[in-house]
């Protein structure tokens, strides 16, 4: 049956999303390479897997569909026997380029059932599993210090949000930043190309991962029907925004707006969302980090513009007019992540306490430990649903990041 997709909103009813079950991929981090991985710990793989299961559970209970981005791409293979492409792809972007390597290793993947495979190749493939020093003279003499894999592992892959994005009816397949993502944004690229649910004409891709310019989805919100607000930041660029924007105002859906909004490039504001959540109609999380003393700030509103396949760009400083404006609304509650102290403040926004996902309007997932944000939500009248988040939160996301909407009910 075809699938549906259609994301108006970060906060109408969520109806289905793609999530990966962390798998040995992390368990693949070692200290010598966490930093290059971006993860600041190692997490305990049966207790991370058991969060990850109550954050799927959470999700069901409050009305959505829970599709696995693992499942999908092993059907996605089945059903048009890509297996040979994707092995050649994704070996080809490990950066192995000796014959005997790539041979060894082609053969070890497809040797496996496709369930098998897709797992190996996001767990990573360690360099004593094949037999290479017997096999290659090239690999043996050009090899580093450090090649404890011949695939490194794919650790990160449980941010689902960051590799894609589902704007309208349509998906952005996302170029990634750093090298230790990349490869990520090719498995929604097979599923997209493969999977009989999602292929052709029903899912329009507006922006594809061979663009030269990046962009994450951790930074894209969809506001409303026709407002996307866009972070630049350490891993979006504005040529990145100003493409996506031309290509949404070009095609067929009510994109007309997109504010770009500059926050500071470091690894704790990775993408804007780690300090600016949507969480009810006129509500949002916000870190104050990213504001100066006088509460300025510097945004980009992108528009059409009346020369044809032009763009309009303004500058304002105010989030909260601009946010009022381009709403509709009276009044925006923008309420500050920790309560705005020195120290909670920063201590939850590090664990992700601006980091919700809602599941309907006023109604979101977040992070148990981030108790003085949760409290200061359900002040604001905001429903909070909390998850467990010993082990998910060392990686540096929560679960907005977890999780990759593909259908929100519209009005
Ligand atoms: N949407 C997000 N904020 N994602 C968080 C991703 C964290 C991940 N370790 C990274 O650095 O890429």
């Amino acid at each position: 049956m075809p699938r549906l997709f259609n994301i108006n909103s970060e906060i109408d009813p969520l109806k289905s999303v793609l999530l990966k079950r962390p798998g040995r991929e992390v368990e693949n981090l070692i200290p010598s390479t966490m930093e290059d991985l971006l993860f600041d710990d190692i997490p305990y793989l049966p207790i991370i897997q058991q969060e990850h299961d109550a954050f799927a559970e959470a999700l069901k209970d409050n009305g959505s569909e829970v599709v696995y981005l693992e499942e999908l791409v092993a059907e996605a293979l089945d059903a048009q026997q890509g297996h040979q492409t994707l092995v050649d792809q994704i070996i080809k972007e490990s950066g192995i380029y000796i014959k005997d390597v790539k041979d060894a290793l082609s053969d070890y993947l497809l040797s496996m059932n496709t369930k098998d495979m897709v797992d190996t190749m996001m767990a990573g493939v360690r360099t004593d599993k094949l037999d290479i020093q017997s096999r290659s003279l090239g690999w043996l003499t050009d090899r580093q210090d450090q090649d404890l894999f011949l695939m490194q592992p794919m650790p990160n892959l449980y941010y689902t949000r960051d590799i894609a994005s589902t704007l309208g009816k349509g998906m952005s397949i996302n170029k990634m930043t750093y090298e230790a993502r990349k490869r990520e944004s090719l498995f929604m690229e097979t599923i997209a190309r493969y999977h009989p649910d999602f292929k052709g004409d029903q899912l329009p891709i507006w922006r594809d991962r061979n663009s030269d310019t990046t962009i994450e989805g951790g930074d894209i919100l969809v506001l409303s029907e026709d407002v996307l607000a866009i972070g630049v930041s350490q891993r979006t660029s504005g040529r990145a925004i100003e493409e996506l924007a031309r290509s949404l105002f070009d095609k067929q859906n009510k994109f007309r707006k997109i504010l770009a909004i500059e926050i500071p490039h470091v690894r704790a504001m990775m993408h804007l969302d780690t300090v600016f959540t949507m969480v009810d109609k006129d509500a949002f999380t916000i870190h104050p980090g990213i504001q100066d003393l006088d509460q300025k700030m510097s945004i980009y509103m992108l528009e059409p513009s009346k020369v044809e396949g032009q763009i309009k760009v303004s500058h304002h400083t105010d989030l909260t007019d601009l946010l009022k404006d381009v709403l509709n609304m009276p009044e925006i509650n923008l309420i500050p992540c920790g309560g705005g102290d020195p120290i909670a403040a920063p201590r939850e926004q590090w664990n992700d306490g601006s980091n919700t996902l809602a599941v309907k309007p006023g109604v979101v997932i977040t992070y148990n430990r981030n108790y003085v944000s949760n409290d200061l939500l359900r002040k604001n009248g905001i429903k909070v649903v909390e998850i467990p988040s010993s082990e998910l939160s060392r990686g540096r996301g929560g679960p907005r990041c977890m999780s990759m909407p593909l259908l929100r009910e519209s009005e």
